[in-house]
């Protein structure tokens, strides 16, 4: 993308000189920085001060005032240098020479573009925010449109070093006092090893990405592309974007970002604070329910049952049935009369105060209809009366507990291990087939201590319908949570938690269980009612099934939405029913859209090999053009020896060859088998499942068994193109004889 002035080929020393005046400007820009946070310090220290109280320890009226002063004083402080502290790495990255292509220096103006804005005491910008209009043409400028910009250039920095320029001239013509050097930033990001975490890419935003992060926020913003052609990263930059733009909205509301598990959340977990946002919600989809957690994976079939649509009737015939050890009937004596109410009455009350409350906020009324239900049953006496003694009833507070006591929706999906109960539920719904897988994958969340992730969207449905567990049972639930700690430390456990993420590893989630009673795991903490976000950003969006559509959407009923995604990579079967769940979130909103189309992430050679996988199974899929060459094919293989001793000489090979990260990307039927390769390499090599690729990269992979990974995974060759597309640099694929 660079364009050299021909009239000037840069040579070192014009580099040198280039970078020496550059050096000066950011010089100067940390020196004030200094100066900034010296005077964020003293007002954090001066509000301290000012709060100070009396020797007795009583704050005076006349300083509370100055309290609520001192908070805002010192809240504004510490975050202006928090925020100076995470951005002075790289601060300044760009500068822009803005005239007439024939200007003189003196015409010219310059401005400097960084991670946050910078003013000298006079109040003249240092440097301007990335997200202020003023830095648009940054990145919007083209030799075609200049904005107004003779020169674009990109600075290069360690810590507050300048190491490196690089120029793009945007006029056909330098004027005479302009130096043109450098051979493409955008190269040199893509070209660099990648580590554990995705960096930010401020300094190399494309224009047609940038139009995508500035886009207005209102309504639903769709971002479409194949693999690796920067969505995620894109949508990323749009949050952080949203949040300077519109800060007040969106601080109060606040922005969720979804992800389709924990490992992607961790590798992305640093962009935004890296571009100075911590206040975004980050949730993989099995964490999106406050209170509960997951990160197992059900079979597929097992996983197309639970998201599909149908799903729901079964969990509104569960809602509405009498929890678990309800008596049949209620028999007690009320002011002096025998009251018997069966079976029949007892579900008639039940329906009719179940449409108009949800369960565990209908006591109360379900405790009146039943009190009308016996007056109806006995009319002896004065009604008033008999209600009051009903009221005051033992015998009714007794029944009452059982018959209508709160419901944990956690508790209802474990009824589901019986078979029996199960087809009994599912009649209409599910054939035989699916209804005894599905109480299997109930009787496994019992043996394993853990939830998979779709059943986070089954508890949060049930939860809409039940409504939040009230109080008083909460406060039992929370003592007994810490006796039950106390209990587990003493036999060496050290976190409770289902299904928590540990540092990626394969397989270590399981080590966390070894208490005996894995239903109190499942059914441990509090599940909340969803709180609501402004807007709402769905990454891997082809992925979420109906009933995760349906979740998120409740978190976002008056969100605007960003939604990235690429169907061709889909691991959900019904593409059909998904997406009209997806639309009935967003029904009546305004929508644009966006499409990547250039591939920033694999090099030519691995796209392409890619690209002829899952083109005969999927034609319509949509190919980005891959704009980097390394000159080496991915290798493609049989291997016959012992797999262990194959995968670890490839794995030789490609350490070898990148500085980065590497994965080995395994069907389950090999991970046992490869499982000591984890961690290999002086930690840079991952054992990681197909599905845990998503949104991932790596300098170089390892992928294994190709054809199981195809067979084994809900979305078949979707899945597998998913892993193919994960390299940036390097690809050995080997298929077991
Ligand atoms: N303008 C850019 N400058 C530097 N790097 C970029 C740029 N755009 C994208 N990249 C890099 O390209 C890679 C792929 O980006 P990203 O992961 O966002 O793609 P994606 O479309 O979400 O991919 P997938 O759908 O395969 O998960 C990342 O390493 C990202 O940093």
């Amino acid at each position: 993308m660079t364009t050299h002035h021909p009239g000037q080929p840069d040579t070192s020393s014009d580099v040198a000189g280039e970078v020496a005046l550059e050096q000066a400007h950011v010089d100067r820009v940390y020196a004030e920085l200094e100066k900034a946070g010296a005077r964020a310090r003293d007002v954090e220290a001066d509000g301290m001060a000012r709060g100070r109280t009396s020797r007795t320890g009583d704050v005076r009226d006349e300083e509370l005032t100055g309290l609520f002063e001192r908070d805002a004083l010192v809240f504004a402080a510490t975050r202006r240098r928090a925020m100076i502290d995470t951005q002075y790495e790289g601060l300044v990255f760009g500068r822009l020479d803005l005239g007439e292509e024939d200007s003189t220096a003196a015409e010219r103006e310059v401005r400097h573009i960084g991670r946050l804005g910078v003013r000298d005491d006079e109040y003249e910008p240092l440097v301007v925010d990335w997200r202020a209009p003023a830095a648009a043409a940054f990145y919007r400028a083209t030799p075609v449109d200049p904005m107004g910009v003779v020169r674009r250039r990109v600075l290069r920095c360690t810590g507050s070093r300048v190491v490196g320029v690089e120029d793009d001239l945007m006029v056909a013509q330098a004027p005479d006092d302009i130096v043109v050097v450098g051979d493409g930033a955008l190269m040199a990001a893509l070209t660099r090893s990648r580590g554990r975490q995705m960096r930010d890419i401020v300094a190399t935003i494309q224009a047609h990405q940038d139009e995508a992060i500035r886009a207005p926020s209102r309504g639903v913003t769709e971002i479409t592309g194949g693999p690796g052609t920067g969505k995620t990263v894109v949508a990323l930059h749009r949050a952080a974007y949203l949040l300077y733009a519109e800060r007040r909205r969106f601080e109060h509301g606040g922005i969720l970002v979804i992800g389709p598990s924990a490992a992607y959340t961790a590798y992305i977990e640093r962009v935004l604070p890296s571009l100075g946002e911590e206040s975004v919600a980050l949730r993989a989809l099995g964490d999106v329910v406050d209170g509960m957690t997951a990160t197992r994976s059900d079979t597929p079939e097992v996983a197309a049952v639970k998201g599909s649509l149908r799903i729901r009737r079964l969990l509104s015939r569960i809602a509405a049935r009498p929890p678990v050890g309800a008596p049949p009937a209620l028999r007690a004596f009320i002011a002096g009369n025998a009251v018997r109410l069966d079976t029949d009455v007892l579900r008639r009350v039940r329906a009719e105060v179940l449409r108009g409350h949800q369960h565990n906020l209908g006591v109360d009324a379900a405790r009146s209809a039943l009190a009308e239900a016996a007056w109806r049953s006995v009319r002896q006496g004065e009604r008033s009366e008999f209600l009051d003694a009903f009221d005051a009833s033992r015998d009714v507070d007794d029944f009452m507990a059982a018959w209508w006591r709160q419901l944990d929706p956690r508790e209802l999906l474990l009824t589901l291990t019986d078979t029996e109960h199960v087809y009994a539920l599912a009649r209409g719904v599910l054939d035989q087939e699916e209804g005894a897988a599905l109480a299997h994958s109930y009787r496994e969340a019992v043996e394993t201590g853990e939830w998979s992730v779709a059943d986070v969207a089954l508890a949060d449905d049930l939860l809409a319908r039940l409504g939040p567990v009230q109080e008083a049972e909460r406060e039992e639930a929370g003592f007994y949570d810490i006796e039950e700690l106390d209990d587990l430390s003493a036999f060496g456990v050290t976190d409770v938690r289902a299904g928590v993420a540990r540092s990626g590893r394969q397989g270590s989630t399981r080590a966390v269980f070894t208490s005996a009673d894995a239903r109190e795991r499942l059914l441990a903490g509090r599940l909340d009612r969803a709180s609501g976000y402004a807007h709402v950003l769905v990454d891997e969006a082809q992925d979420l099934s109906p009933m995760q559509w349906r979740m998120v959407a409740r978190r976002g009923r008056s969100a605007s939405w960003t939604v990235v995604g690429d169907a061709a990579q889909a691991s959900w079967p019904d593409l059909a029913e998904a997406s009209q769940a997806r639309e009935e979130a967003f029904a009546g909103l305004e929508r644009r859209a966006f499409h990547m189309d250039t591939n920033y992430r694999n090099a030519r050679e691995i796209f392409d090999y890619a690209r002829d996988v899952v083109l005969p199974l999927v034609p319509d899929a949509d190919i980005p053009a891959a704009v980097r060459e390394t000159g080496v094919d991915p290798v493609d293989r049989v291997v016959t020896g012992p797999l262990v001793h194959e995968v670890s000489a490839a794995l030789e090979q490609v350490l070898g060859e990148v500085d980065g990260s590497v994965a080995v990307i395994t069907p389950r039927r090999w991970a046992g088998r490869l499982a000591s390769l984890d961690g290999a390499g002086d930690g840079r090599v991952r054992l990681i499942d197909p599905l845990s690729t998503k949104g991932l990269e790596w300098d170089a992979t390892v992928v294994v068994d190709p054809d199981a990974i195809a067979e084994e995974s809900p979305g078949g060759v979707r899945v597998l193109y998913v892993v193919l597309t994960r390299a940036a640099h390097r690809m050995h694929v080997l298929r077991p004889a």
